[in-house]
Formats: C-alpha cells, sequence, structure tokens
C-alpha cells in the first residue's frame, strides 16, 4: 500500500487529506471514451482490488469476487451482448429521447486494457444471514460498496472506470462461467485514460443534470418545534461549489 493504515486512531483527516478524499469523490468519472491502450500495472490493479477488499459488508460477509478478463476475443463477445441489450433497451427509453440515446457512447469494453467483473457470491454467509435474514439483498448492497471503493481508488490512481449495465445479465453468465449461485453485480471497463471529464458524459450530452441537494434532504425530525439551518447551509455549499 502506499502509506501505512494499519495503525487504530482517533479524529479527522489533517487538511491535505481531507481534501484527498473530497477529491477523488467530486472527480471521480464514468469513462466510456478517453482510455488508453496502454496495460495497466499489476501493482496498481492490486491496490485499487485491495481498497474494494475493504469496503463495508453486511456481517463482514465479504460476498465479493473479481474476475479479470484482458483476453480480447471474450471482451468482443460481451460487446456483442452490449448492443444486443442496447437495441432490446431502446424501444423503452421516452420516444422524444431515442434519438439521443442512440448517439450516447455508453461502453469502453474493447477499448479499455481490461475488463473488471465484481460478483456478488449469495451463498458465502453460509447460512447465517447476520444482517441479511430480514433484508437478503444486503449482500448484493455491500459488493456495490467494494465497487465505489474500487472507483474512488481509481481516480486517485488516475486510472479511469466505466461502468456497464446495459448486458443481460445470464447471458453474461454463459460467457465468463459464473456460478448459478453468484451475480455478476458490476461490469468495469477498467484502464488509464487521456483525461477525466469535468462533468458527467449524460449531463454534458444533456441527457440528465445532477439535481439540488437541498431538494433531496428530507426535513429532520426533531423533539421540539426547532428547524435547523442545514438545507440553508446545503444549498449554500452547493452555490459555492457551482461558483467554483
Ligand atoms: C449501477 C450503475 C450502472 C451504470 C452506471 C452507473 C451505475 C452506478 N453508469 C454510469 C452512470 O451513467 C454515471 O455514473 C452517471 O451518468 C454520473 O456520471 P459520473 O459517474 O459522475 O461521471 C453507466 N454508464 C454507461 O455508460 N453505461 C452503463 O451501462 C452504465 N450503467
Amino acid at each position: 500500500m502506499p502509506a501505512d493504515h494499519t495503525h487504530a486512531s482517533s479524529g479527522c483527516f489533517d487538511t491535505a487529506a481531507q481534501d484527498a478524499v473530497y477529491r477523488a469523490i467530486f472527480t471521480r468519472r464514468d469513462v466510456r471514451s478517453h482510455f488508453l491502450p496502454d496495460p495497466l500495472d499489476d501493482e496498481v490493479l492490486a491496490r485499487l482490488l485491495m481498497a474494494a477488499h475493504h469496503a463495508p459488508s453486511v456481517g463482514f460477509m465479504q460476498p465479493w469476487n473479481f474476475i479479470v478478463i484482458r483476453d480480447l476475443q471474450r471482451r468482443q463477445k460481451v460487446r456483442d451482448l452490449f448492443l444486443a441489450a442496447r437495441q432490446q433497451e431502446l424501444p423503452h427509453i421516452a420516444e422524444e429521447r431515442q434519438a439521443l440515446y442512440r448517439k450516447l457512447k455508453l461502453e469502453g469494453i474493447c477499448e479499455s486494457p481490461l475488463n473488471l467483473v465484481v460478483t456478488c457470491d449469495r451463498s458465502r454467509s453460509q447460512n447465517s444471514p447476520l444482517g441479511r435474514w430480514h433484508n437478503p439483498e444486503m449482500d448484493l448492497y455491500s459488493t456495490v460498496c467494494a465497487v465505489q471503493n474500487f472507483w474512488l481508488a481509481a481516480r486517485a490512481e488516475g486510472v479511469g472506470v466505466g461502468w456497464v449495465s446495459i448486458i443481460d445479465r445470464e447471458a453474461l453468465k454463459q460467457v465468463l462461467a459464473i456460478p448459478e449461485h453468484v451475480v455478476p453485480v458490476a461490469y468495469l471497463c477498467v484502464g488509464r485514460v487521456s483525461e477525466f471529464a469535468l462533468r458527467p458524459d449524460l449531463e454534458r450530452h444533456g441527457w440528465g443534470n445532477r439535481l439540488p441537494l437541498a431538494e433531496l434532504v428530507m426535513s429532520e425530525i426533531f423533539g421540539g418545534d426547532g428547524e435547523s439551518g442545514l438545507k440553508e447551509t446545503v444549498t449554500g455549499l452547493c452555490a459555492g461549489r457551482t461558483a467554483a
């Protein structure tokens, strides 16, 4: 690892470390174009996988596995699945948005030097569903936490990641010989990039905008009739970020 993080500690990070965390969060992008063909160093990939493996998981289940696909022929097969799935998705998109949908680049399966599938082994808790008895899908959510750790660490290492979900899951399982009880949660395109876009691709192409955070923060529940200034603070923060 770049630094030793194994000691217990209390309190907050110093300002530079805090900035680095927020920088990774705010500059992370879903990458579909701008992949460079250069192979990804095993040392770097190992660090990213280590970051993923330190995600929180329900009952400390750690339900993930990581399938690394470098073989181009296999990736071409997956790309064919994507193309078929995209055709199937199209008629379900609002008619007035279909032309834009057709133009969007929504994968970098063959352009990126490697693909990574993050899977969830649903049998790993061995009949001890701590934290999952009422909510059995928590193992899938845990796996998504691993994906996000990978994504943020990748950004810090200058590695682009793009998630492709326009793929028929059962067909993908067949192509990759994934066993019945294992769910492919995320299909990721991974590699060095020529640039990270400043804004999400879907925003730049007019598909959607970031929703105002203040509208998503629900009223807090207070014992008395107090109202906190949280919404105003959030609004101020958002205004500052927009201006920056
Ligand atoms: C579960 C899930 C599934 C997908 C995605 C994301 C997530 C979380 N995204 C990426 C998505 O479009 C992107 O995150 C948003 O547009 C916001 O952009 P940034 O990630 O901030 O760059 C995505 N992108 C894409 O090009 N093809 C896809 O199939 C998917 N699928």
